[in-house]
């Protein structure tokens, strides 16, 4: 159905792009890439020592690094770190593919993340107060997604995954129809 176009999952901190990559991946029958993990292998770093050791903006530069060698290969479903919109430049590397936002309303986030400790910005903060804020700085530019896929409702990786492959076809028939 893609052709070996890659997908690109963006969305928030606990939105699933992790869990629902892998799974689409698998329906799909193509190679799957955590952006996050080809970083903490690349550097031999978890992503708090990055935040630690580098700063935010540290990380940010070696993210889009990994991004711009990524998004040479194909037939991969790729899952970004939810900052990854951030930076203009990255969006020539994601707009090689076809972008997905997972969307998930803040208090389901918080229900998912509520006990985590691996993503160094939600630490020794209010959760909630600090989803809404990041959401409200990041939605218009997640929101420059081919397709918008909302999560309001608990549902299983492989259900979303779904959900995404049947909505995959709406945004392909668009894109020939500008091309004719
Ligand atoms: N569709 C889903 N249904 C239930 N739990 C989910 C779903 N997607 C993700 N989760 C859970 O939410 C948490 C965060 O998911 P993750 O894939 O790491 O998100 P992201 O990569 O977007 O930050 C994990 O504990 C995961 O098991
Ligand atoms: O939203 C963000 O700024 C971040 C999201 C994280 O990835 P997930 O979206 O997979 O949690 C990770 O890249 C880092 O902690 C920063
Ligand atoms: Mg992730």
């Amino acid at each position: 159905m893609l052709k070996g176009v890659n997908l690109y999952l963006i969305g928030m901190m606990g939105a699933g792009k992790t869990t629902v990559g892998r799974e689409l991946a698998k329906q799909l029958r193509y190679g799957f890439l955590d952006a996050d993990n080809v970083i903490e292998e690349t550097t031999k770093q978890s992503i708090n020592q990055l935040f630690a050791l580098e700063g935010e903006a540290g990380f940010r530069q070696i993210e889009s690094d990994v991004l711009a060698q990524i998004c040479s290969f194909t037939k991969l479903v790729i899952s970004t770190g939810g900052g990854v919109i951030l930076q203009q430049k990255n969006w020539s590397y994601l707009r090689h593919g076809l972008i997905v936002w997972l969307d998930v309303p803040v208090e389901l986030l918080c229900t998912r993340l509520a006990l985590d400790t691996t993503r160094p910005l939600l630490q020794d903060v209010d959760l909630k107060q600090k989803l809404r804020s990041l959401l409200e700085q990041r939605q218009s530019l997640y929101n420059q997604a081919d397709l918008r896929i909302s999560v309001s409702d608990e549902e299983t990786p492989t259900k979303t995954a779904t959900r995404v492959l049947e909505a995959i076809p709406t945004v392909l028939k668009q894109a020939t129809d500008v091309e004719t």
